[in-house]
């Protein structure tokens, strides 16, 4: 067996005083989305790890703008507070008077979930939502006698979203922990590796891809866990290092570019990343930097797992060639944000103030694509809150369609 290197081990611990989640399988979970009726607060992810801060959504405006600056984030936590940031929106309207009738209402709704797709294009867990809550508010809208039937129907499908996401995704860790034990050569030293933020933060709750490792570590299978720091936005080492530290697993971060030398130092029995599109054949978008950890996998022999709830997988596309990637501002990619430490020897002036440096010579020009696409050739599994989805033997691509019975 090979010698265990020993790696950076995190340094930070998180504060003492964030809010846990009552759900059963952790009582230690952290959550991303609070809401009870008429009131939504979206934890502001561009502070994480040094600061906890809510912020309350109170229009579909407040919902857009926390989706595009990307306080919140991840395919399945961004179709949640966009749904949701309708629902507290469309609630107080309502409470106003401002439907005369359920016709009013419907038509509200439809150019509100409209004006939310546009916030960011990748994730199709957002569009996903939109229509299915568009199809059945028209549905209502055609019998309803007045608003309140509308508003009433709307609210309840956005707030069934919200408590189906945990259900899946802690479904998605069952199965997924199941598969990588099941498949890993040495069951007494199960190391995994993910790649950016896929846990409570980027879902309703518990998470995908960070659900299976805490599916593993729960059930004691898991040996260790490695993220990467997901440059250049660093939803490896701000947010998936603060939740594998938060829940006490043990978690090494590595930067992206350590990835090969990781596998090769390390017996690593699977990569594990999230989606925020599944194409009909398998290709799946995610976070830029995936697809390289793919042939990295295969070139190692590692297996390479997807992990997304059926509302990623967009049937309406063949292959990953139509998924639209989002490109992003230059400046996230020539500035870090974060805390000021002191070096050695440094006089520790504003020590703990959060500061953005720019780490890049002035005048460079930056590409910044968000995601990139992973051919199904590479893809081992993907997991699902339906079960694991192989391919047939002989295959390069998966049959999505066929999976989920349509
Ligand atoms: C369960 S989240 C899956 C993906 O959405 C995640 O891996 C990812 O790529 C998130 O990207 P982000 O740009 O932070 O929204």
């Amino acid at each position: 067996m090979r010698k265990n290197v020993p790696l950076l081990e995190l340094k930070y611990r998180p504060p003492t005083h964030l809010n846990t989640s009552p759900r059963t399988m952790s009582a230690r979970t952290l959550e991303a989305i609070r809401y009870t009726p008429d009131h939504l607060q979206v934890l502001n992810q561009l502070v994480l790890p040094h600061e906890t801060l809510f912020e309350r959504v109170e229009t579909i405006q407040d919902g857009h703008a926390t989706i595009k600056t990307m306080k919140v984030r991840g395919a399945p936590a961004i179709a949640i507070v966009a749904a949701l940031a309708l629902a507290v929106d469309l609630s107080a309207r309502h409470k106003k008077g401002e439907f005369p009738n359920a016709a009013a209402a419907v038509a509200f709704v439809s150019e509100s979930l409209q004006y939310l797709k546009t916030s960011r294009p990748t994730a199709v867990n957002l569009f996903d939502a939109a229509n299915k809550l568009l199809a059945l508010v028209q549905e209502r809208g055609k019998t309803a006698t007045g608003a309140q039937e509308v508003v009433d129907a709307y609210v309840a499908a956005a707030e069934k979203m919200l408590v189906d996401d945990v259900q899946d995704n802690k479904n998605i860790g069952r199965f997924g922990a199941e598969y990588i034990f099941g498949q890993a050569k040495n069951k007494d030293n199960v190391r995994v590796l993910t790649h950016c933020n896929t846990g409570s933060l980027a879902t309703a709750g518990w998470g995908t891809a960070l659900g299976i490792i805490r599916d593993l570590h729960a059930t004691g299978h898991l040996s260790h866990a490695y993220c990467t720091e997901t440059r250049p936005y660093n939803q490896g080492s701000r947010l998936t290092a603060y939740e594998l530290v938060y829940e006490g697993i043990p978690a090494t971060l590595v930067t992206d570019s350590m990835a090969s030398a990781l596998l090769r130092s390390q017996p690593v029995a699977a990569v594990i990343v999230g989606a925020d599109r599944v194409a009909r054949n398998g290709d799946t978008a995610n976070k830029i930097g995936t697809y390289q950890l793919a042939i990295v996998a295969r070139h190692h022999g590692v297996a390479f797992v997807v992990a997304a709830p059926s509302t990623s997988v967009d049937l309406s596309i063949a292959s990953g060639a139509e998924i639209p990637i989002e490109e992003r501002a230059e400046n996230e990619v020539v500035t870090v944000r974060g805390i000021v430490v002191p070096l050695p020897g440094e006089e520790a002036v504003r020590e703990g103030e959060a500061r953005t440096v720019q780490i890049a010579a002035k005048g460079i020009s930056v590409w910044n694509p968000s995601f990139d696409v992973t051919p199904a050739s590479l893809i081992s599994a993907i997991v699902t809150e339906r079960g694991v989805v192989l391919k047939k033997e002989g295959e390069d691509v998966f049959d999505m369609a066929a999976f989920l019975g349509k």
